[in-house]
């Protein structure tokens, strides 16, 4: 009897060309002729979905049934990346679906490259939350992501005439096959209006809150697989809907407007991720999201504990809460809304529960970022809110009294409420007040905190401090992205380290085999060829592989110096222009990153290096010794390409100012050698690699706050140093600016007279570190053993391993191992 496979499920050759087809036809209702890329890319999706959705339907039973203690992750950020190619991975059909697809006459590659990747996310804090879903579910961690479904996503970029242009992200415009809409789970979300309170019956105090709107969450679903498990988690994400999507009075009466008011007000909440990275805007509509988000999931969490548990005093032995950084802060007041108000939990009863739900991670010490909010904008959006956050502050300071007895300051730098002129919201000094654990995202990044930003609450509650250096996930990073080292790695040590990265130790001894380093060399040199390509199509530049691949990709940002890299690049430069014949080592310096909208200074930043590309790239004295390119649009997808193909890797952040880095250790993790200041999980990554893989410079931490304390003249380093005025003397003189010597006069001037962020106290000691690089990379054996220690020795910043942390020390919650069934 031939055993016919479930066309749901089977992975047989025969049985997934069938699916792809039939998902083409009952889905897609398209014949083969007439189907566009995007209906193949669907009805693969859907093909690629139904496999997991077993799992995905098994997981959910099995938590419902054994109640398990579940992990809650709060962001308003998830940058996931393509779904596809990641859950070809995860389910181990990569190879099956791609001799499917082959043989159906279409290509794996194109279908990939149709998926719109979810740019629901900025940059580090966004990506960070989606390698730690992937971990939670690879761990078979029962867990939740909570978040944000905007319309519209992070702006794709464009560069015209070398300047940013933000392009809408329409990501949805053709669906999205990843998620299952859920419209019966429907949370009402209050704003504004006002509060009156009164005795009940029983004598207790009672608030009602009468809103002046309504908004309802409505909750999408987004399956999140582990690696090679049958675990399958969730991301609910949070769509905003009128409650009455038309008024038909105002219909009737020709007020068409008036008819569908309601509906755009409340569905701007999730139209559009704000495209700020660090640089906070007090926008109404910003916090209108946080809380919109964080009240649904908190309703949608206290909806499922009430199915089983009617004791909602114990809500914190089931669910405990992560806040990523202070965006989803308000939960702490919102808990204790919901406890009391709607639930009837005396005051001390709820505040126990809203202490032992939340945990609280920092991701920066930049003072702009720190979130803070107006009490009159509080006062209009969420009263109830403010009476409970000075209900909350009121308690807090009694506690601090004692503990400072007759000391203001301490006091006045401890209160949630920030009293010094306008009065504001400290929305880090709530998420602290109000959770078991807080911690930082790197070793030097936790005692900063620990130090400095939160050094009052440190020493008031030291027990609920830790650090969770970041982690990054494998899987997507190395496997899907880089399949030449997977193989490579595999076929030497076997596949045990994409779910235990230690295992990668194992490489250790083949960087001493000469056989082992030229494939190794090879799998780098095919990378860079694919990237090259990838160049010249996106930019019509044309790079060779055998140069110097030096690569920064991140957010533009002063503190993380992208225009310290460009003062290296026309110093090299000029050394050419002085002598034509100089034995240089070929590089080509690619950059990316994109530029919060408002922020001007990054987006000159973006400038200058087009600029200097633009003349340096048509140079004949440099004869493409050199090449400078910007390519547009960094995001997830185009991390995957450009991770594997680095033979350097930029970190050169002001000490003191990266809180972790991630795009650090992806970069290490392909094989690339780290250019670094000891800033964040650089200090980490250098200490694991060894200090003779990594090229070290710079200030330290406390040499830029003691230079800074003795006041710092930029000027000083300048009149010193020939090359340097040199090199800021040809960028004024108009050179990159067709003569025009004002364009960049607003950097220059910030470098010549402040430079906060230390450029000119850092630039010899970068530029020597960079003539240590090239000696290095015309060494290619010990360039290529420093290659592979450095990926043998990245163990320990798998995501895999910082979840495993939160799970020992912070979350205390086990694996729950799933069963298929049916
Ligand atoms: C209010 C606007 C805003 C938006 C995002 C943020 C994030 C905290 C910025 C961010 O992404 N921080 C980065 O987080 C990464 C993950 O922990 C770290 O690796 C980076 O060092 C840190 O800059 C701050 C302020």
């Amino acid at each position: 009897i031939v055993a016919v496979e479930d066309d749901r499920t089977g992975t047989s050759l025969e049985t997934l060309k069938r699916a792809i087809m039939d998902n083409l036809f009952y889905l897609q209702a398209r014949f083969p002729s007439v189907a566009s890329r995007n209906d193949f890319y669907m009805a693969l999706s859907y093909t690629v979905r139904d496999r997991l959705l077993q799992r995905w339907i098994s997981t959910a039973e099995t938590y419902l049934q054994q109640g398990s203690r579940t992990v809650c992750y709060f962001s308003a950020e998830f940058l996931l990346g393509p779904h596809l190619g990641n859950n070809l991975i995860n389910l181990g059909i990569r190879q099956e679906v791609e001799e499917a697809v082959n043989e159906l006459g279409l290509d794996i590659e194109e279908l990939l490259n149709q998926e719109e990747e979810p740019g629901l996310g900025n940059g580090g804090l966004g990506r960070l939350a989606a390698c730690y879903l992937d971990s939670m579910a690879t761990l078979e961690i029962p867990s939740f992501g909570y978040g944000i479904r905007y319309e519209f996503g992070i702006f794709d970029q464009e560069i015209r005439d070398g300047w940013q242009v933000e392009v809408t992200d329409r990501w949805l415009r053709y669906g999205n096959p990843w998620e299952i809409p859920r419209p019966e789970v429907r949370m009402p979300v209050k704003f504004g209006g006002h509060t009156r309170s009164y005795t009940d019956s029983d004598g207790h105090y009672r608030v009602i809150w009468d809103a002046h709107h309504v908004v309802e969450g409505v909750a999408y679903d987004t399956p999140i697989l582990g690696y090679r498990v049958n675990t399958a988690n969730t991301l609910r994400l949070w769509r905003a809907e009128a409650v009455e999507s038309f008024d038909f009075q105002a219909f009737n009466t020709g007020n068409y407007y008036g008819a569908v008011r309601d509906k755009i007000t409340s569905e701007n909440i999730t139209k559009v991720l704000y495209p700020n990275d660090e640089p906070l805007q007090g926008k109404e509509l910003r916090l209108s999201q946080q809380y919109f988000f964080s009240s649904s999931s908190l309703q949608d969490m206290i909806r499922i504990y009430l199915q089983h548990n009617p004791d909602l005093s114990k809500f914190h032995q089931k669910f405990t809460v992560q806040l990523n950084d202070t965006h989803p802060a308000i939960s702490v007041a919102e808990l204790m809304r919901l406890l009391v108000d709607d639930h009837h939990l005396d005051w001390n009863t709820a505040w126990n529960v809203t202490q032992h739900t939340f945990a609280y991670t920092n991701h920066t010490l930049l003072p702009e970022a720190l979130e803070k909010w107006p009490i009159a904008l509080f006062q209009y959006l969420l009263p109830r809110h403010l009476e409970i956050i000075f209900e909350i502050n009121q308690r807090f300071l009694d506690q601090v009294r004692l503990h400072y007895p007759g000391q203001s300051d301490p006091l006045a730098r401890l209160s949630i409420i920030d009293e010094s002129g306008e009065r504001y919201v400290r929305m880090a000094n709530l998420a602290c007040v109000g959770s078991y654990a807080i911690n930082g995202v790197a070793a030097l990044h936790t005692e900063l905190l620990k130090a400095t930003v939160l050094h009052d609450f440190y020493q008031l509650y030291p027990e609920r401090f830790s650090n969770k250096t970041n982690g990054v996930t494998p899987r997507r990073w190395v496997v899907l992205s880089n399949p030449g080292l997977t193989g490579l790695i595999s076929e030497q040590i076997g596949d045990g380290w994409i779910k235990d990265l230690d295992q990668l130790g194992q490489l250790e001894p083949l960087a001493n085999d000469h056989h082992f380093r030229a494939c190794w060399g090879k799998t780098k040199h095919d990378n860079k060829v694919a990237l090259a390509e990838h160049i010249q199509a996106k930019t019509g530049i044309i790079v060779d592989p055998n140069s110097l691949f030096d690569i920064q990709v991140k957010r533009i940002h002063e503190y993380k110096r992208q225009h310290l890299n460009v003062l290296h690049i026309i110093t090299l430069y000029q050394q050419i222009k002085d002598n034509p014949h100089l034995d240089i080592t070929p590089r080509t310096f690619i950059f990316g990153g994109k530029a919060a909208p408002g922020y001007f200074t990054a987006k000159l930043m973006i400038k200058l290096i087009t600029a200097v590309g633009d003349v340096v790239n048509r140079d004949p004295d440099v004869a493409g010794r050199l090449k400078v390119v910007f390519l547009p649009d960094y995001n997830v997808t185009f991390g995957q390409r450009v991770y594997p193909a680095a033979d350097l890797s930029e970190q050169i952040s002001t000490a003191g100012l990266e809180a972790s880095g991630t795009g650090n250790m992806k970069f290490s993790m392909n094989g690339a050698l780290t250019i670094g200041t000891l800033d964040g999980a650089n200090v980490e990554i250098r200490e694991e690699v060894g200090a003779e893989n990594f090229f070290l410079f710079g200030l330290t931490t406390p040499e830029v706050q003691a230079l800074g304390a003795k006041g710092y003249q930029p000027w000083d380093y300048i009149q010193s140093n020939p090359q340097l005025k040199r090199v800021l003397d040809l960028i004024a003189s108009g050179h990159f600016s067709h003569g025009d010597t004002n364009l960049f006069q607003p950097l220059l001037s910030g470098l010549w007279n402040q430079d906060k962020y230390y450029l000119m106290a850092d630039y010899q000691s970068y530029i020597d570190c960079q003539q240590q690089v090239s000696q290095a990379y015309q060494n290619r054996e010990q360039w290529l053993a420093m290659s592979i220690l450095n990926t043998a020795r990245m163990g320990k910043f798998s995501s895999d391993r910082s979840i495993q942390d939160y799970c020992r020390d912070i979350w205390h919650v086990s694996p729950v191992i799933i069963k298929l069934n049916g």
